[in-house]
């Protein structure tokens, strides 16, 4: 479509070792298809190792081996110039990061060098991506600051200085200062408190509301999915087994893993035992047959222990990944809340 900004098909990226002659296979992102627009927040959840991290790898070009990309493809438009990261030239993803693509890792605040003042890390990663003189440069860091409410005085601080809820910021200041369309967000606000978190995330959403960027964010957290999500991609052992709207996927889920995601999540004043999810996540090394929920799954049938679920359209904007989606039920009445983190 016109709007999409990122196109992913069928992507395979798979982990590949050999350890005294023997291989090993870690297949982390296995068949993925999906678009994120412009002007839009995607979420990506799911539990840990789910191959979140290494799917946003691969739209941040930052594969480095043992990960490999084995098949498929990661393409963007920016304006109509189209751009595949992970097989074009060095010079030509030098050419589009910062400018037009943002990453902001997990841990990233170690990106502020920690010897040198805020400003050197500013002028070290964008006066070349932004590509005007140093006066101008800093007149549009300023205003950045300005506009994202940061003091330009965090620029003559060390990082040791300021807090970890202010250092985050002044990363998410520093990845979005040339305006990019399309900002990846790994994680950011996990080693924060809960009242540090909201403030960060009410930043992100600033900046993408002022630039209009994609935004692609990752957590396990479906709290802050809910807060901060347009759609939401639910990531189970390296596939996509669930997409839709935010609301959609929290009132009316159709994967049994996303029901009960959303059911464990808490709620003020909900005493009620929350459902426990039988069973281990399996080894991406050698992962089940057919849909790879199955064995944990309460409404599994036998075609689910052979035969792998498309990732079919079910609703307005809404896929699912299971032969039984017809009889996936919410476990809970929990709405998403714009106004407020949930914790
Ligand atoms: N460098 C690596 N070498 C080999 N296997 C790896 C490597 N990094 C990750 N993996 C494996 O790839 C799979 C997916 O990991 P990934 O970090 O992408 O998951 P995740 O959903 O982001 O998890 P988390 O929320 O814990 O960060 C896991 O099985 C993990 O052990």
């Amino acid at each position: 479509m016109v709007d999409d900004v990122l196109t992913v098909q069928n992507l395979k990226a798979y982990y590949q070792m050999a350890y005294f002659g023997v291989k090993r296979e870690v297949r982390a992102v296995d068949d993925i298809t999906l678009t994120v627009r412009k002007n839009e927040i995607y979420g990506i959840a799911g539990e840990s190792s789910s191959g979140k991290t290494t799917l946003i790898k691969t739209f941040a070009a930052a594969i480095r081996p043992p990960l490999r990309i084995v098949g498929g493809s990661v393409t963007y438009n920016f304006g109509g110039q189209l751009i595949e990261p992970n097989t074009a030239k060095k010079e030509e993803v030098d050419k589009i990061r910062w400018k037009h693509l943002a990453y902001i890792m997990q841990g990233s605040m170690s990106v502020l060098n920690p010897v040198r003042r805020i400003r050197h890390s500013f002028e070290d990663f964008a006066l070349r991506p932004m590509g005007v003189a140093k006066k101008e440069f800093w007149q549009r860091v300023e205003a950045h600051l300005k506009r994202l409410n940061l003091s330009p005085e965090v620029l003559n601080a060390y990082p040791h200085e300021l807090s970890g809820g202010m250092r985050q910021r002044v990363t998410i200041a520093l990845a979005t200062v040339c305006r990019p369309q399309f900002i990846i967000a790994d994680e950011p606000t996990t080693a924060l408190d809960v009242v540090v978190q909201k403030d960060v995330l009410a930043m992100l959403r600033d900046v993408q509301k002022q630039m209009g960027s994609s935004v692609v964010f990752v957590t396990h957290d479906m709290s802050v999915h809910a807060n901060m999500a347009d759609r939401i991609g639910i990531m189970y052992a390296g596939r996509l087994v669930e997409e839709g709207p935010t609301r959609a996927l929290f009132t009316a889920p159709k994967h049994p893993y996303t029901a009960h995601l959303v059911a464990s999540l808490p709620r003020i004043g909900d005493t009620t035992q929350k459902p426990a999810l039988e069973g281990q996540p399996p080894n991406l090394a050698d992962p089940p047959q057919g849909c790879r929920f199955h064995p944990r799954c309460p409404l599994a049938i036998a075609r689910c222990e052979t035969e792998v679920p498309p990732l079919a359209l079910i609703g307005a904007d809404h896929r699912t990944a299971c032969w039984r989606a017809a009889d996936v039920r919410p476990l809970t009445t929990l709405r998403p809340q714009r106004a407020e983190v949930v914790s």
